[in-house]
């Protein structure tokens, strides 16, 4: 592609000489990352947390680069000469990086949806693949647990990735057939527009809670990056799908209303199109009576907590917004399987007991899968869970309190302690707990759980869902929730037989 053709797709103004001198030039490739810059290589200076990414651009140029983009903010490395060199200044490098990275990489979908609130994205991504799947739609979801599509499953790294290895991850997904993309759009990922490299068909929300706030500082900061996927992402004539029973569900509806977008709203309220009337539990499955749109009708989720029926309502919302018909999808609600990780069932100590591993990672979810599980409690509901470290530490204590008032037992454990040290977080968490014990290390406060457990018992493992790793002090070291169960099961069994 030439550079003429890829710089066509910014809004901003390229200067005259730029464009007369390299505009015929082959790019070979784009990307923000200076390590990763060959001959031929847009590289686009981000300003970021640690690093200003202009401070790479001699880097950038010795390593090949035909153009390198950076704010018209940014300061260059003390010493450095721009005066002739093919640098291109412009307002917003995270919107330049994301244009740049969607027309280098073209990759024509037919439809994609997108996914923002703080907790249930990755289980509505996942139920809107599984649905346009139950139709014969080649489809594909994106996210936190990474790619899941035709050709099975792929571990990623981010909830919403960086635009050029987003794009390239869509190219590799259009290459097998992929038609339909269910993405997650976390708060990052929208304040620093990693998903502007695709245009979005289909928004939805599900809630807001708190989480990230050391990242956006204020409640208000995070609710208004997570707006931007109506106030600026989804196309122009899209649709937004709204969680109205969400304190929030009211302002996002309005942000969604002043772009003039479809809406659909989905609640127990009257005035959601889609309305909850009931939600029946019937053993480890819930039925549902809706009216609305689709009329009076039974859908049946076979899930565990009223939460799940929120998100497969959502992902069905989805999923019609983009053309499925209503039976065909109550149809596909009703054969779902949950994410990875999500209120998964994954073992038994012993006859009438349950231990299931939960993602919850902030103190809303962690109240929410706890009270999922109660109505199945005879004995005790028992809680492992801990909290990252360089992540929001006002939620420790929140977290705490959730476990306090909904289990009947905490053991407060590690997380992901990061860079942190792993004894001050569990202190934080352990601020609230009076119903509970601390334990260092993940494993032993897993084994301690199930091996506490007896007949009636619940064991959650809360927090670290589909995760693989543990990632301690900068490295990352294996550790999965259900091997260390499997591993804690294991060792009863040996004791027994002894
Ligand atoms: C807080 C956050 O969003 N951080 C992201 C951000 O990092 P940063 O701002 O610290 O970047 P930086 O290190 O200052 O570097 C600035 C620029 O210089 C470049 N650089 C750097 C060094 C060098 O030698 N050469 C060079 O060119 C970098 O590639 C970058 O473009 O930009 C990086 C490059 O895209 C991301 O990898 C990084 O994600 C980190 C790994 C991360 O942990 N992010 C988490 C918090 C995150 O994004 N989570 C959300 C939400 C999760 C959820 O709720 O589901 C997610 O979407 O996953
Ligand atoms: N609609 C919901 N409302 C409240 N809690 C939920 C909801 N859906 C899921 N949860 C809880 O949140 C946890 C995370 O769910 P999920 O992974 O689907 O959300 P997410 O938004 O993708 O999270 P993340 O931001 O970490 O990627 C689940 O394990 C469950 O405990
Ligand atoms: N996307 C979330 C995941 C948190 C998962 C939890 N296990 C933790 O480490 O806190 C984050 O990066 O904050
Ligand atoms: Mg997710």
């Amino acid at each position: 592609m030439k550079l003429s053709e890829l710089l066509g797709v910014l809004d901003e103004p390229i200067e005259d000489f730029l464009l007369a001198n390299l505009g015929e030039a082959v790019v070979a490739g784009v990307t923000s990352d200076s390590r990763s810059v060959e001959a031929g290589f847009v590289f686009v200076g981000i300003p970021g947390l640690q690093v200003d990414g202009t401070q790479f651009v001699p880097q950038a140029l010795e390593n090949g680069a035909v153009l390198v983009v950076v704010s018209d903010q940014s300061d260059f490395p003390p010493d450095f000469d721009a005066r002739g060199k093919p640098i291109l200044r412009i307002q917003d490098p995270h919107l330049a990086l994301a244009r740049l990275a969607g027309a280098y990489f073209p990759a024509p979908l037919e439809q994609v949806a997108a996914v923002t609130g703080t907790n249930g994205k990755t289980s509505i991504a996942s139920f809107l693949r599984q649905i346009w799947a139950s139709q014969g739609i080649a489809a594909a979801n994106i996210g936190t647990i990474g790619i899941e599509g035709p050709k099975g499953t792929r571990y990623g790294g981010l909830t919403t990735p960086d635009p050029v290895g987003l794009m390239q991850s869509v190219q590799g997904l259009v290459a097998e057939g992929v038609t339909h993309l269910a993405l997650e759009a976390s708060s990052h990922g929208l304040e620093q527009k990693r998903l502007d490299c695709l245009s979005v068909d289909i928004g939805a929300f599900t809630n807001l809670t708190r989480d990230h706030l050391d990242y956006h500082g204020t409640f208000e900061a995070y609710r208004a990056a997570k707006s931007q996927l109506f106030s600026r992402l989804v196309r122009d004539g899209g649709t937004a799908i709204i969680n109205l029973d969400d304190p929030s569900g009211a302002h996002f509806l309005k942000v969604a209303k002043a772009r003039r977008l479809t809406c659909l709203t989905v609640g127990r309220s009257s005035d959601a199109d889609l309305i909850v009337r009931s939600i029946d539990v019937e053993g480890f499955d819930q039925r549902v009576h809706l009216g609305g749109i689709w009329g009076e009708i039974d859908c049946f989720v076979p899930l565990v907590g009223s939460f799940q029926v929120s998100n497969a309502l959502v992902a069905g919302l989805m999923a019609y917004a983009g053309g499925l018909k209503p039976q065909d999808i109550i149809d596909a609600i009703c054969g779902l399987t949950g994410a990875r990780g999500r209120m998964e069932l994954v073992g038994q100590s012993g006859a009438d007991t349950a231990i299931y591993v939960d993602y919850s990672h902030t103190p809303d979810s962690l109240e929410v899968a706890l009270k999922a599980l109660r109505p199945f409690v005879k004995g005790r509901l028992i809680c492992v869970f801990g909290a990252g470290g360089d992540r929001d530490t006002g939620k420790r204590p929140l977290m705490g309190q959730a476990s306090n008032n909904f289990a009947d037992y905490s053991i407060v454990t590690d997380d992901n302690p990061r860079s942190e040290d792993p004894a001050l977080i569990r202190a934080a968490v352990m601020e609230t707990v009076t119903n509970g014990v601390e334990v260092a290390g993940r494993q032993k406060a897993i084994s301690l759980g199930v091996d506490m457990m007896t007949s009636g018992d619940i064991l959650l493992v809360a927090g670290k869902g589909h995760e693989t790793g543990q990632t301690i002090k900068g490295e990352i070291l294996p550790f999965s929730d259900h091997e260390a169960i499997a591993k804690a099961l294991a060792e009863i069994e040996k004791g027994a037989a002894l």
